[in-house]
């Protein structure tokens, strides 16, 4: 699958301009953002590339403040290079230690993940992949049917694999990401993982005691009534990929109609995980 890359350069002094860029650009798919010295980029799977939206999208912002960017296609080599040079060891909540294959290990976490970073996103530098996994580190998932929907890396599986899930299966709509899933699971020794390739009307299964999702704000909108029909009852769903202003209002607002309570959630830098039950 290839990808669009956006390029912005922005001036940004007090530091709040590049993230309200980024809440707008993941209202519309983008899904993926990096840091640069002078602004981010931002990605998108090319099929949902319109760049006619994208315009329109950042039109309000380009009249109040100093941003210019540019557009590149990229193919799949040059994501995962992109990857690969910026893959540094992750250490979530002083447990869990997520390195690449070429890190060496660290024995004084009790629990560690080894992934081969390729083109799938998921390798814990995300806050929002932080956020899921801090948020499955303190939930009881030993001996549950765990789904991940937009499993990316399959990084959020095998830590459900680690901590005691019994039944698991790793969804997403990208082909490279169900792979390197797999090759990770491998990886990581898991063996109780399915995989499947799609959207959510591609997932037959229903009964999760707990559903894990971290895909972006609109797309969670719009499965947001297949978890409730996929959950058992008083499963957990435990959502991320939209920020606390201004999207978890409406995340919560949306769930409260398929009778899902809101639990909690946390942040990090504005990126939100939170946690529901049926
Ligand atoms: C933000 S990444 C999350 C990856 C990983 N679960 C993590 O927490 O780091 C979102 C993933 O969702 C996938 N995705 C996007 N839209 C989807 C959809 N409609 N159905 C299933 N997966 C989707 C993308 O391909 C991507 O791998």
């Amino acid at each position: 699958m290839n990808y669009y890359e956006l390029v912005f350069t922005v001036v940004d002094p007090e530091g709040f301009v590049k993230d309200l860029l980024i809440a707008s650009l993941s209202e519309i798919g983008f899904d993926t953002f990096e840091d640069t010295e002078s602004g981010f980029k931002a990605y998108i799977q090319a099929e949902q590339f319109n760049e006619h939206l994208v315009s329109e999208q950042l039109s309000d912002y380009k009249d109040q403040f100093n941003f210019s960017y540019e557009t590149n296609l990229i193919p799949h080599k040059n994501w995962n290079e992109v990857w690969e040079n910026n893959f540094e060891p992750v250490i979530v909540a002083d447990k869990l230690y997520i390195r690449a294959t070429f890190h060496p290990a660290r024995a004084e976490f009790p629990m560690e993940i080894v992934i081969d970073p390729k083109m799938a996103f998921g390798t814990g530098h995300h806050e929002t992949t932080y956020l899921m996994s801090e948020f499955l580190l303190q939930t009881e998932v030993e001996g549950k049917k765990v789904l991940d929907m937009g499993c990316g890396s399959g990084i959020l599986a095998i830590l459900a694999s680690k901590l005691g899930a019994e039944d698991l299966l790793a969804v997403d709509i990208d082909p490279i990401c169900v792979s390197s899933s797999i090759e990770n699971a491998q990886l990581n020794e898991v063996d109780n993982m399915k995989t499947g390739l799609g959207d959510i009307d591609q997932v037959n299964d229903t009964g999760f005691d707990l559903i894990l999702a971290n895909i972006n704000r609109n797309i969670l909108l719009n499965h947001m009534s297949h978890y409730a029909a996929m959950l058992a009852d008083e499963g957990e769903l435990i959502m991320s990929g939209f920020y606390e202003t201004p999207d978890l209002a409406i995340i919560q607002e949306e769930a409260a109609k398929y009778d899902l309570k809101y639990i909690s959630h946390y942040t990090r830098n504005n990126w939100v995980a939170a946690k529901f039950v049926k």
